[in-house]
């Protein structure tokens, strides 16, 4: 008897060994697909009808700041660095473990109602972060985001975090959490401290997240300190490998691109992020074509400011065709790839497939909606017309964590309230109370 059978769906695999089913069928039992066809020969406790619905792999976000939902809008529209430097990294100094649960769970509630059923992310106090995905019910791979700008005794107390956090969560929540080590970028962590966890990374048998060359600044930073760039000096001390995740990669070069494509090393692409702090555009095309393996990410809401994989997906699509001037270079099937198959590869995690044996990490999309009509090609509709509030339906691990539009895993009202009580330890102007959003009586 199978835990769940979904019915009546137009079921997008994303497995190229099956193909997409026009009216299929997907049985779960344990966490684990047990059954993806036409009919279903058996018996389920539970049915879901995804008529005039596409049932398909949930999302795959590599590369967030989870616990930034708490500073989405608080500073946009300046250079990076400044960004960073003058408003998010003081900010953060004001933000404790109680804020980043508060952050982390309204992440997750946004990126459950958006279709995304894991995450990776790096961030500061992420023992809750780890809290709360467990509460929740998503699946993610998580880090400690570590820095010590070439401080000893920093890189000494950071590398211990990053070790405590990887002792005590790698596995965690029935192994929806893997834990990562989380070097924040080459610009920030000195060489020695690279080389220590990049030795920590491959005792602990887990994978490494990254910035890298994200900015045109780190690339004459690293010139400058080092007589090569970061994709360089990271492969001349033996960093790269296939268990790393490079987020952004932009000002690359053609032979570093080689080096990523033959040490294997997984590329997370942010196009709104990177659009919005002006960063400038991966080459992602040509990463694709040298076989890396690219996949798609929101970054933290400071810099997005949502975390919506649709928009996300449709930039991406948008992005390489103008900036190519080639409106084949990416098509949409290829971008779907990216926000399933190729993150769920990035992570080492049996998702982003609809396949037997796969966990059960779906989502329903409805498409009876009038800026889903008509319907010529499923593909197309899900990256240029789609939203993340299409999303009805999200199954992680097999369970139901929304339901018909009903968030069943957490209290939406609460997680909103929560998260703007924890934004005051920022100190700054706080509009929702100004607009009555903390009265309950106010229609949501
Ligand atoms: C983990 C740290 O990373 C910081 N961060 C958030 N967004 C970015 C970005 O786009 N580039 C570099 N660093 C970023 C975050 O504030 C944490 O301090
Ligand atoms: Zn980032």
């Amino acid at each position: 008897m199978a835990d769940i059978l979904i019915k009546n769906g137009y079921i997008l695999t994303m497995d190229p060994d099956t193909g997409d089913l026009k009216k299929g069928e997907v049985a779960i039992e344990n966490g684990r697909i047990i059954y993806v066809g036409l009919s279903y020969n058996g018996k389920a406790d539970k049915i879901i009808d995804a008529s005039g619905s596409v049932v398909m792999p949930g999302l795959v976000n590599t590369h967030n700041h989870a616990g930034m939902t708490l500073l989405r809008g608080y500073a946009d529209d300046l250079p990076l660095a400044e960004w960073l430097e003058d408003y998010i990294w003081p900010v953060e100094e004001k933000l404790g473990p109680e804020e980043i649960y508060a952050g982390v769970r309204l992440a997750c509630l946004e990126m459950i109602k958006s279709g995304t059923t894991t995450f990776a992310d790096m961030y500061i106090h992420e023992q809750a972060a780890a809290r709360a995905v467990e509460d929740c019910g998503m699946r993610a791979a998580l880090s400690y985001g570590m820095i010590d700008f070439g401080d000893p005794q920093r890189a000494e107390s950071s590398l211990l975090k990053g070790r405590n956090f990887v002792k005590d969560f790698n596995g965690a929540a029935n192994g929806r959490i893997s834990a990562m080590y989380g070097p924040h970028a080459p610009h920030t962590c000195s060489q020695q401290f690279l080389q220590d966890v990049r030795k920590q990374a491959r005792k602990d048998d887990v994978k490494v997240h990254i910035h890298v060359l994200e900015t045109e600044a780190e690339l004459n930073q690293m010139k400058e300190k080092y007589g090569k760039c970061s994709v360089n000096m990271l492969h001349d001390i033996g960093f790269f490998d296939s268990d790393v995740l490079a987020a952004h990669c932009i000002w690359l070069s053609e032979g570093d691109m080689n080096i990523l494509a033959e040490t294997g090393v997984h590329v997370s692409h942010d196009p709104v992020s990177n659009m919005k702090t002006a960063a400038g555009i991966a080459p992602v095309p040509q990463l694709l074509e040298k076989g890396v393996n690219v996949s798609l990410s929101t970054d933290g809401c400071a810099s997005n400011n949502n975390l919506d994989m649709f928009g996300v997906m449709k930039t991406a699509a948008l992005l390489h065709k103008v900036n190519s001037m080639d409106l084949t270079v990416i098509d949409a099937r290829k971008v779907l790839e990216m926000a399933t198959v190729y993150g769920a590869k990035a992570l080492g995690i049996e998702a982003g497939m609809i396949k037997e044996g796969y966990y059960g990490d779906l989502i329903v999309v409805d498409m009876k909606r009038p800026h889903l009509t008509p319907l010529y090609d499923v593909d197309s509709h899900l990256v240029y017309s789609a939203r993340g509030s299409d999303v009805t339906t999200v199954l992680v691990d097999g369970k139901v964590l929304m339901e018909n539009g009903k968030v069943l895993c957490m209290d939406e009202y609460e997680i909103m309230m929560e998260a703007s009580k924890a934004a005051k330890k920022t100190d700054s102007q706080h509009l929702i109370d100004v607009l009555g959003l903390n009265d309950p009586s106010v229609d949501q």
